[in-house]
């Protein structure tokens, strides 16, 4: 596969504090990359060092657009920041054309892409619309529109769900899947665990500056989706948490998910439940990537995990 865009040991401080510490990985065509992390964990810093915003003190960025090697090519590149930062009294296609322009994308070109965009996500006919005249979630489209308008062949979507109904969140989530079809590189910045899953290929998970998980949604699964068993009934969280293969238990009144350790199946673990277990409702499915985060957050796995 096609190397894109390649971060080399980067090293970020403030004031003396590393917040990025030595982090590599790789974006390949048309891949749709997931960074997560906690807050605070260095997802911003990082792609401000890509957008060239701040620079790295050690490591290099290097992009792979047009088949060759290059610095920062703005013309190639869109940005969605997660700041909503549209001038409010101008109107929806001045700032577009402006945005456009900016790139280097010719006027006419932009005016045919804005009119098809604002159609696709139901704000067919607002061209002349002012900014300080839409909602949050019609803002937010209006700024998607604008990171995409030049045709990017790399494209930074920071926290792009942010405000959106789940009709919008649909919309978007389609509209990326296209980009990335067509061969445009996507790196995506998310809270949202579920549209992470349902979204990316790839995932690259920092925590307190560090990489901590780096590979394929599959892989990553894979790796580290142990099972969990979610218990309804009226039990003591003692009774699980003396069992053997048990990593830890979620509990409150009435329910318990019993998170598995990695070399306990689901079999061994259900054959030791006790006879006189009070069970209303079980379910025994893989981790989330939701609990997967969660896991890290808490410390739960090695750093550096490439996969
Ligand atoms: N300009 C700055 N000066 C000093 N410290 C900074 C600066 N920018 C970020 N930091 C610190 O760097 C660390 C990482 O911040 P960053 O914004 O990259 O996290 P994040 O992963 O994007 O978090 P969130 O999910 O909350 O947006 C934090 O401890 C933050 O306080």
């Amino acid at each position: 596969m096609e190397n894109v865009l390649t971060i080399k040991n980067v090293t970020k401080a403030f004031g003396g504090v590393e917040v990025v510490k030595n982090v590599s990985f790789e974006v390949e065509k048309g891949d749709i990359m997931g960074t997560l992390g906690p807050n605070g964990a260095g997802k911003s810093t990082l792609i401000r060092n890509i957008m060239g915003m701040i620079y790295p003190d050690k490591g290099e960025v290097s992009f792979f657009l047009g088949g060759k090697k290059q610095r920062l090519p703005l013309d190639k590149i869109g940005y969605l920041p997660e700041e909503r930062g549209l001038y409010k009294d101008v109107t929806i296609q001045d700032i577009i054309f402006y945005l456009a322009g900016l790139k280097g994308y010719p006027k006419g070109k932009a005016k045919d892409r804005l009119s098809k965009y604002l159609e696709m996500f139901d704000l067919g006919g607002m061209e002349k619309r002012k900014i300080e005249e839409l909602s949050k979630g019609m803002a937010q489209k209006v700024q998607f529109i604008g990171a995409i308008i030049h045709e990017p062949e790399f494209l930074i979507l920071d926290e792009p769900f942010s405000g959106l109904d789940p009709v919008s969140q649909d919309l978007f989530r389609e509209e990326i899947r296209s980009l990335s079809r067509g061969g445009v590189s996507i790196l995506l910045s998310s809270h949202q665990m579920n549209l992470v899953e349902a979204l990316c290929n790839r995932i690259f998970l920092i925590n307190k500056g560090e990489k901590v998980i780096y590979g394929t949604l599959d892989e990553v699964k894979e790796q580290f989706s142990d099972f969990k068993c979610t218990l309804y009934g009226e039990n003591s969280r003692e009774i699980f948490e003396q069992l053997p293969g048990v990593e830890r238990v979620q509990w409150e009144e009435g329910k318990s998910v019993i998170y598995l350790m990695k070399d306990t199946t689901p079999q061994k673990f259900l054959r030791q439940l006790p006879q006189d277990l009070h069970i209303k409702e079980l379910h025994m499915d893989r981790i989330s990537l939701h609990d997967i985060f969660v896991n890290i957050a808490r410390g739960g796995v090695s750093h550096g995990a490439n996969l």
